[in-house]
């Protein structure tokens, strides 16, 4: 296991790129077994994640070839089937959050699939009741092997019907898009996830001959095709990492400025950051972020205390909340942080407190931040990451803090943001691997 040692207390300064989004590129591949054809895949980051679904792809029999540093070519001509009744196949499956978007293109297109419960952050029950009924609903059935604990799923034939999903699940609604492009008739999807990695994957679909209608909004009507073409994707910047850097700038009271953000993809996400008291500035592509002494939290209009939550997209996506909650610790006044979506992601605070944080949490969902108003400093720790967002969130703490800290578990980390002590050293930070 490895871990990172960070010398506290030196501010940043200069440019930094996002790299890759990691939520899409996982569903991209997947999408790419939807075709015979050549799909060809652009800005793909360099991660654990995304390195281990490439992997699995290959040992399905996808011929996958690198064209560039970040650019792959997949080409799920013909599949090793049997391979996907192996252990090693489920035992792959079961350490990768994103397998489970297999799926969705194998049923379409092979009529089979068989999937152990997929891996991913342990942060709270992780239900897929919205990606299995889904696809029953198109006709798929399933069954559960308890011996080998996975799930085989198989159709003759996939039909269009409606459904109303009973959450706007992000990679369940990306499922049941997979299964329904090459169903017979048309699917609707009511209450669908419409994140930008959704979005994407629904515009590449389209580019490959799907119909996909009712992009950007949690109603989507798809008109199923008998086949599918190659095509060319590039993924978009990471709004995650994007927002991760701005927390960064703020802690660290630098100047930044943040490359090539996509800032119309990012949502909400720079106006929550502001409610946090950070200043930042859209720069055509860029984000800046001034070196600012101090940032102030905002109240609600009635002038009661503001909270931070996560909701479905527009809404504020949950994988910032972490990150968020760090900045607030340093931030001129007070803040809720209510994590609704997941139950065990807030419970890293404790890691904080003992660096000197002023943090009541006040359940599993609910912490109440009082900042320090940068008046002092936290102190370096000795941490492990529980989970990729607080592990970014404990490496941003450390970078702020006064003295040395270690962070181990850094895998977590690894397993979304590329390279990242390479990235940050070169713009100021002291962050070694051992
Ligand atoms: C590989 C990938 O893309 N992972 C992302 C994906 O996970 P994933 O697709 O697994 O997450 P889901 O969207 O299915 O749901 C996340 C959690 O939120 C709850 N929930 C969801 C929707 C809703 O309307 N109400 C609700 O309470 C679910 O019960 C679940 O506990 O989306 C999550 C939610 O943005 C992100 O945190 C993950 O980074
Ligand atoms: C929770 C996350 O990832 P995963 O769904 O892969 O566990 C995340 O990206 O914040």
């Amino acid at each position: 296991m490895a871990s990172f040692v960070i010398e506290g207390g030196h501010r940043l300064s200069g440019e930094i790129h996002p790299q890759g989004a990691k939520n899409e590129v996982l569903q991209i591949i997947c999408a790419t077994l939807l075709t015979a054809e050549e799909v060809t895949v652009h800005n793909i980051p360099d991660i654990l994640d995304v390195n281990n679904l490439i992997q699995l792809m290959r040992d399905m029999g996808v011929t996958v070839s690198r064209k560039g540093l970040d650019t792959y070519c997949f080409k799920a001509e013909k599949l090793d089937l049997s391979y996907l009744e192996s252990d090693e196949f489920l035992k792959k499956c079961s350490s990768l959050r994103g397998s489970v978007m297999l799926i969705g293109p194998m049923v379409a297109r092979f009529h089979k699939a068989m999937i152990s419960k997929p891996g991913g952050d342990k942060i709270g029950r992780r239900r897929l009741d919205t990606h299995f009924i889904g696809i029953q609903n198109l006709g798929a059935d399933f069954s559960y092997n308890a011996e080998r604990e996975a799930y085989e799923i198989s159709a003759c034939e996939l039909k269009g019907t409606y459904m109303l999903l009973d959450e706007a699940s992000v990679t369940g609604t990306a499922n049941i898009v997979m299964a329904a492009v090459l169903a017979k008739g048309t699917t609707t999807i009511y209450n669908a996830a419409c994140e930008p990695y959704l979005q994407q994957l629904c515009k590449m679909l389209n580019r490959m001959g799907a119909k996909i209608q009712g992009i950007a909004s949690n109603l989507l009507t798809i008109e199923g095709v008998d086949e599918l073409h190659g095509t060319e994707h590039t993924i978009l910047p990471d709004m995650i990492e994007v927002g991760s850097f701005i927390g960064m700038a703020a802690m660290t009271q630098s100047e930044l400025t943040i490359k090539n953000v996509s800032y119309e993809n990012l949502g909400i996400i720079p106006e929550s950051f502001r409610r946090l008291g950070v200043k930042l500035e859209q720069r055509g592509d860029d984000i800046y972020v001034p070196a600012q002494e101090t940032y102030q939290i905002e109240s609600f209009i009635d002038g009661s205390i503001m909270t931070i939550a996560d909701a479905p997209w527009p809404g504020l996506t949950p994988d910032l909340l972490s990150v968020m909650l760090v900045v607030a610790t340093q931030a001129k006044g007070s803040v809720l942080i209510h994590q609704k979506m997941f139950e065990s992601r807030l419970f890293f605070v404790d890691k904080l407190i003992d660096m000197g944080a002023q943090i009541i949490l006040c359940d599993p969902h609910r912490a109440v931040v009082i900042g320090h108003n940068h008046a002092m400093r936290l102190r370096g720790g000795n941490m492990t990451s529980p989970d990729i967002r607080a592990g970014i969130a404990l490496l941003i703490a450390a970078m702020s803090a006064e003295g040395s800290s270690r962070i181990h578990n850094i895998e977590q980390i690894d397993r979304g943001y590329q390279d990242i002590e390479r990235r940050l050293n070169a713009i100021g930070a002291r962050i070694t691997r051992i």
